[in-house]
Order: structure tokens, then C-alpha cells, then sequence
């Protein structure tokens, strides 16, 4: 048992490398990403201290050269989704009592593997198949993944810290007990450091998980299980399974040990889940905590006194890193009269300037869609604003689906600031613009802060501080993370803490101690020091 109070390292954001030409990084990452290319990997499920694999197996290909196949992964049934609960549930006492300090260790390793050794492998598994380029894999998968890992610990201890106060004669103590139950993780597809997050911080506070990823994340997800065994996580405290979700959700929305769900992921499957686990509340032991973090319709907002290039940039950043796949991403501007014309020009010039094509050459900004069920998706937004009437193609437009799931960076101008493209969450690189009055800012705000029923990301560009105060208080729950004079993407771990609120989630923010909250039951033990021997008050004599 320990004889001391530990201090975990102070986290600091991991430094992001700039793989520019003629490093050694860049071609480090390269070379891992030709290697990985020309590869087959069989990726087993990983339940208890199995590898399991099964018949039915899955391609597992890249986005923007979709016929080449990277591996298959075997995927499960309900026999597996039993098999991980009952893993996660044999193990939990063990690592429930391990202590905090083993625990954050573990995570800790887990974090300089990544930074180090791991690498190269988690980014190029990002480029490959979830079709991130060199910067967007290195900012998500590394560096996002190992600050989650860093500061989670540290947050976890300063948890453990807040203790209440004791009277004399007293010793008050507060126990943060991991929940009692399983955890069941959802991840989507688009952050691997989402998918190692979402498992690994309930994990990291002695829960034990079930962790479901989305199909189209596996590829890296390996990558993850694999860091995570290295680093000396046991068996069985989080549990792999590639299962469709709602089979999977059948077995342990059920299930009597159901202890929470950690989600990211969109509001229509988050909305579904929580309704199930309303219906079977009964089955449970104990009240399932739910955390999810769901989709946006993120906005940018200009004021007539705003610099036009500076506008323009954060649109073209903000709204098509990733191919605008962040829940995070620009996807409705409204910008006055007398700016418009000049951030049009901006905005054409750059994306005139962008390229499109595989990661492998990093030169090219935009990438591929994740799958061809997001390319029909996001075409048929395009095709139908194209044929809309008041509504402008400014740029882009077109789509080619025959190597990759290509979509270019398209913006359209809408007269009506509630045509579908301003209101409905795309998910893809599309952008619609919405010209006001130069005089009607304050009307704009009305607009901004009714137009959707998600609230998570947003931005103002301003130079006059009379209209950023005005829109930081009427768009005050328009958004869970609020940019002044920048992009309303790229939100880092310890910084901008990140979540938003009405449909876009619970907002518990990842990466911050309030998320870390949700996986505790706190206990509070109250031991006296000399227990009284007579019931009689004293004042009664
Ligand atoms: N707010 C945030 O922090 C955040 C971050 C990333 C992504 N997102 C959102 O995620 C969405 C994109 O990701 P996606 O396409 O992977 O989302 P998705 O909702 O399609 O899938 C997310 C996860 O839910 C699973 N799932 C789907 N239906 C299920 C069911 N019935 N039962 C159990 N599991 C089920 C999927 O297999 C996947 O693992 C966007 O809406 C985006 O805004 C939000
Ligand atoms: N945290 C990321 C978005 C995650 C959602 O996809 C950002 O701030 O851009």
C-alpha cells in the first residue's frame, strides 16, 4: 500500500510536430504510412485476455482509394457482447482496488508511448482510415489522444482532492468510488483521440468498459488496444467488440449491471439510446450516468468592423479541415454587406489554392469523406442546393466517387437564413453563407441563436468590443465553446475544455474534471473520534 501523497507529472499540451519537408518526422511518417498501406492486418476483438476472432469478417479500406483494402476486422454478435460484460464485471473488483497512482501510471506510459515509440503508427492508421491528413492526424491521434491521457490523470488527482471539512472531533473524508456496474463507450469515427478517451478516462477512475468504436474507426482503434496492453492495462478492464450498435445495445441496455454510457456521436443515435435506457430503468442497480457528446450546426458570426481576411480564413479553416467532419466544423456564416464582397474574393482565392487527394502526399489540405454512405449524404445536400432557388454556389461543387469518397470544399450563399443548408448538420465540407444588413446585427444574433436546436460551437469576429460583448451575451447559450476572433474548431485539451449544450450533448466536457465526475459515486465517511456514551442532550443536564 502506498506511504505518501503522489503528485502525477504536471501535464503540459504535447508539442506538435510540424512533419515540414526535409524532416526526419515526415519521412519517419511516411515511411510507416507506405509500410501500413501495403499491409493486411486481421484485427481481433479484444474481450477479457482474448483475442477473438470470428467468421464473419469486414473490409477495412481508405477513404480516398476505397477499393484498396487495409485488413478486415472480425466482427461479433450478442454471444460476444455477454462475453465482454461478464470480462469487464470479473475484473472490476481488482482494478477497483488497485491504486489511483498504479492506475494513472498505466495511462501515463500509455501517453509517451503514443508521444514516442507509437507515434508514427497511430497517426498513419489515422491517415489511412479515417483519411486524416499529416496535421489533422497528428493534432487528433497523437497530440489530442496523449493530452486526454496526461490531464485526465492530473484531474483525477485533483478530484481526489476535494475533501470536505471536519469538526473536532470529527474526521469527514470523501471517497470517490468508480460506479457500480460496467461502462458502455460509443465512439464515432471521426477522432481517435475521442475513441481512446471515451473508455480510457472512466477506466483511468477504476471503472471497467465495454467499448463499442464505429466500423469506420477500427483501423486506428487497433492501434489503441494495442498501446493500451503495452502500457500494462489488464485484461479485461476495457473490452473491444466490433458489434452493430443496436445489437449490442439490446444486450446491455438490458443488462441489471448497466452502469453508464460515455457516447460521442450523433444526436439522433444519442436521443435513441437515452429513450432505451429510460425504458429499462427497472432492470438497473443503480441509475446509469449518461454522457454524450452529439452533433452541431456551428456557426460564424462578422461584424461590420471585422477584417474581411481574417474572416475569410477562419471560414476556409474552420469549415473544411477535415472535410468540415468535426462536430466542431463552420457550416453556417453570416457575414454583413460591406464585408461580404471582400471575403468572398478571400475565400475563393484560397480555395482555388487547395488540393485535393490522398494523405500520403501532404500537400493536399483536403482529403476524403469517411465512406460512401457520408458521400451520398453530403452530394445530395450539394445537388439539392444547387436546384434551390435564392441560393448561390459560390465555390466548389462537385464530387467524383470513382478512386475516393472526394467532395470539394463548397460554399453557397443562401438569401434565406433558414434554408435547410443553414440549419440541418451536414457533416462534410459544405458552407452556407447568409449576407445581412450591415445595420441589422442584433436582428443577425436573434437569427443565429434560433435557427438550430444545437449549441457547440460558435464564433464573432469583431474588432469593435461593444458588438463581441453584445453577441458573447445573446448567443450565451448558442454554444458550449465560443470563439472571439478565431475559428470555432481546434478546441485543446486544458484549454477549451470541450461540449456543448441543448442538442449538442450533456456537455460534460472532455477534458476537463467535470467529465471526470460523471464516473464516480462519491462516498462520505464520517468517522468519529470518541463516540458518545450517553443519549441525553447535554444542555438538559
Ligand atoms: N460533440 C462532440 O464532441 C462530437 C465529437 C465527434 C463527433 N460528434 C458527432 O458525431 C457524429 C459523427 O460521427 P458518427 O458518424 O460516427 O456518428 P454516429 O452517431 O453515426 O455513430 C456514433 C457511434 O454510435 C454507434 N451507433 C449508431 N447507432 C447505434 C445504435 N442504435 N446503438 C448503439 N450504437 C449505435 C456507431 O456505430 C458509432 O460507434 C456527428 O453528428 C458529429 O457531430 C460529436
Ligand atoms: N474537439 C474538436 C472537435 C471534435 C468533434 O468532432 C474541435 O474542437 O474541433
Amino acid at each position: 500500500m502506498p506511504k505518501g501523497n503522489f503528485f502525477v507529472p504536471d501535464p503540459i499540451n504535447e508539442p506538435i510536430l510540424s512533419y515540414a519537408p526535409g524532416t526526419q518526422d515526415r519521412e519517419d511518417l511516411l515511411a510507416k504510412y507506405k509500410e501500413m498501406y501495403a499491409q493486411q492486418i486481421e484485427a481481433p476483438m479484444f474481450i477479457g485476455g482474448k483475442e477473438v476472432h470470428t467468421d464473419k469478417k469486414i473490409a477495412m479500406t481508405c477513404p480516398h482509394d476505397h477499393q484498396h483494402v487495409l485488413g478486415h476486422f472480425s466482427e461479433g454478435d450478442a454471444s460476444h457482447v455477454n462475453e465482454a460484460i461478464d470480462a469487464a464485471l470479473a475484473v472490476k473488483e481488482a482494478w477497483e482496488k488497485m491504486t489511483w497512482e498504479n492506475r494513472a501510471s498505466i495511462f501515463l506510459k500509455a501517453a509517451d508511448l503514443l508521444a514516442g515509440p507509437y507515434r508514427t503508427k497511430i497517426n498513419a492508421a489515422t491517415m489511412l482510415g479515417q483519411g486524416k491528413n499529416v496535421h489533422q492526424a497528428e493534432i487528433d491521434a497523437a497530440c489530442e489522444f496523449i493530452d486526454f491521457l496526461r490531464f485526465n490523470a492530473s484531474f483525477m488527482q485533483e478530484l481526489y482532492m476535494q475533501q470536505p471539512i471536519s469538526s473536532e472531533g470529527v474526521w469527514n473524508r470523501m471517497e470517490y468510488r468508480p460506479l457500480e456496474g460496467f461502462l458502455f463507450a460509443i465512439t464515432p469515427f471521426n477522432f481517435t483521440a475521442i475513441a481512446g478517451n471515451l473508455p480510457a478516462a472512466p477506466a483511468m477512475l477504476g471503472n471497467t468498459v465495454v467499448w463499442k468504436p464505429s466500423y469506420t474507426q477500427v483501423y486506428s482503434a487497433q492501434v489503441i488496444m494495442e498501446v493500451l496492453k503495452k502500457a500494462g492495462l489488464p485484461d479485461g478492464v476495457i473490452n473491444l467488440i466490433y458489434v452493430d450498435g443496436p445489437v449490442a445495445g439490446e444486450v446491455i441496455f438490458k443488462h441489471p449491471d448497466f452502469a453508464g454510457l460515455h457516447f460521442t456521436g450523433s444526436t439522433g443515435v444519442f436521443k435513441a439510446l437515452w429513450k432505451t435506457i429510460g425504458a429499462n430503468l427497472d432492470r438497473y442497480k443503480t441509475y446509469p450516468r449518461i454522457v454524450g457528446e452529439t452533433g452541431g450546426k456551428d456557426f460564424v458570426v462578422a461584424h461590420k468592423s471585422a477584417d474581411a481576411k481574417e474572416v475569410a480564413t477562419g471560414l476556409v479553416r474552420g469549415s473544411f479541415e477535415f472535410q468540415g467532419q468535426k462536430c466542431s466544423a463552420a457550416s453556417r456564416a453570416y457575414i454583413p454587406s460591406n464585408i461580404w464582397e471582400d471575403v468572398k474574393k478571400y475565400m475563393v482565392e484560397d480555395l482555388k489554392s487547395i488540393k485535393m487527394g490522398s494523405p500520403e502526399d501532404p500537400s493536399n489540405f483536403v482529403n476524403a469523406v469517411i465512406d460512401g454512405v457520408a458521400f451520398k449524404k453530403i452530394s445530395a445536400y450539394i445537388d439539392e442546393a444547387k436546384s434551390a432557388k435564392d441560393v448561390e454556389l459560390v465555390a466548389g461543387g462537385n464530387y467524383d466517387d470513382s478512386k475516393g469518397w472526394f467532395i470539394e470544399p463548397t460554399v453557397f450563399e443562401a438569401k434565406d437564413p433558414m434554408y435547410k443548408t443553414m440549419c440541418e448538420e451536414i457533416f462534410g465540407p459544405v458552407l452556407t453563407v447568409h449576407v445581412y444588413d450591415e445595420n441589422k446585427f442584433e436582428e443577425i444574433l436573434d437569427i443565429v441563436d434560433a435557427t438550430s436546436p444545437y449549441a457547440l460551437t460558435g464564433a464573432i469576429f469583431s474588432k469593435d468590443r461593444y458588438a463581441v460583448d453584445i453577441a458573447t451575451y445573446k448567443l450565451r447559450n448558442a454554444a458550449g465553446n465560443f470563439y472571439i476572433n478565431d475559428k470555432p474548431t481546434g478546441a485543446v485539451v486544458g484549454q477549451q475544455p470541450f461540449g456543448g449544450a441543448r442538442g449538442s450533448g450533456t456537455n460534460d466536457k472532455a477534458g476537463a474534471m467535470m467529465n471526470l465526475m460523471r464516473w464516480v459515486s462519491a462516498r462520505t465517511i464520517k468517522e468519529t473520534f470518541v463516540s458518545p456514551t450517553d443519549y441525553r442532550y447535554p444542555f438538559l443536564g
